[in-house]
């Protein structure tokens, strides 16, 4: 069975196992990759950072140059993508920048096109500054910068938005990609093991029903010797809302086949997108 036609293609998500090794990290992430492209998918992405573990004091430590294109990520990332001819949402890695002779870090996602260039790169815009008591204090800002641009890059089959994680949390964001035309918005994510169960495919079906298109969520495969603990979960919702396909929390591979027509017969029968009241409110990009 052909898995793509100019209405549908097969989608990947990636539930990585991320070590503190980076090597290993980035050769097993090619790996999966390859697997999921032999499997049909032709947009595939890896999760939040993969390349490191997600620990805010870590990030300078992984962080790499991505203008300079023998980085090892973004290197193996263009590799493979265009080795096998697919668009490849790189999860995020932790991105360095020199500004003004002053470092700054970012949670970077990196998208490739099916040539191996670099099509798009979203820096997480909202940073993942929490505090439940007893449960979890995490501070990205500890380390990271935030990014500033909303990102929406475009496919034979349409065009998708990209957000990190907590970005999911900012319906705005997803609202102004889905007002550049996307019909399908992914993020990869971590969520932990307090926000996980309570909210993240709550905040995916969420975003899909808002925004009446498909929503993808890829996390990192629990891994119990690291500091943070990964709900996994990764998961692609369809426009209705229903959860098209999913796992639980140890390492595959999810698999989805996206089926525009679902967003255009979903967007004809409760047209919510063209019936908002402008004349009371209104969002407006910056
Ligand atoms: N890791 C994140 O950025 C977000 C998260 O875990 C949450 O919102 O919960």
């Amino acid at each position: 069975m052909s898995t793509t036609s100019t209405k549908s293609f097969r989608f990947a998500g990636i539930q990585l196992h991320v070590t503190s090794d980076k090597e290993v990290n980035l050769r097993h992430a090619v790996e999966k990759v390859k697997e999921a492209s032999k499997n049909g998918a032709r947009v595939v992405c890896l999760p939040e950072i993969f390349n490191s573990p997600y620990q805010s004091s870590l990030f300078p430590q992984y962080a790499e140059d991505v203008s300079d294109p023998s980085s090892p990520s973004p290197k193996a990332l263009s590799d493979v993508a265009k080795e096998e001819k697919i668009y490849l949402i790189g999860g995020s890695i932790p991105e360095r920048e020199a500004i003004n002779g002053e470092d700054k870090i970012y949670n970077t996602c990196l998208i490739y096109g099916p040539d191996g260039k670099l099509l798009a790169k979203h820096r997480k815009v909202h940073l993942f500054d929490i505090d439940v008591p007893g449960k979890i204090t995490f501070r990205e800002s500890d380390t990271l910068t935030g990014g500033n641009d909303v990102t929406v890059f475009p496919t034979e089959w349409c065009d998708i938005g990209v957000g990190i994680c907590y970005d999911i949390r900012f319906p705005e964001l997803a609202q102004v990609a889905t007002s550049k035309g996307s019909k399908m918005l992914v993020y990869p994510g971590a969520f932990n093991m307090t926000t996980g169960p309570a909210h993240w495919e709550l905040l995916l079906r969420s975003r899909a029903v808002d925004n009446q298109l498909f929503v993808a969520g890829v996390a990192p495969a629990r891994n119990l010797e690291s500091s943070y603990h990964s709900w996994g979960h990764t998961s692609v919702i369809e426009p209705w809302g229903s959860v098209l396909s999913t796992t639980e929390e140890g390492p595959s591979i999810v698999y989805a086949d996206i089926d525009l027509d679902r967003v255009d017969d979903f967007r004809s029968s409760i047209p919510t997108l063209r019936q908002k009241r402008r004349d009371l409110y209104e969002l407006v990009e910056k």
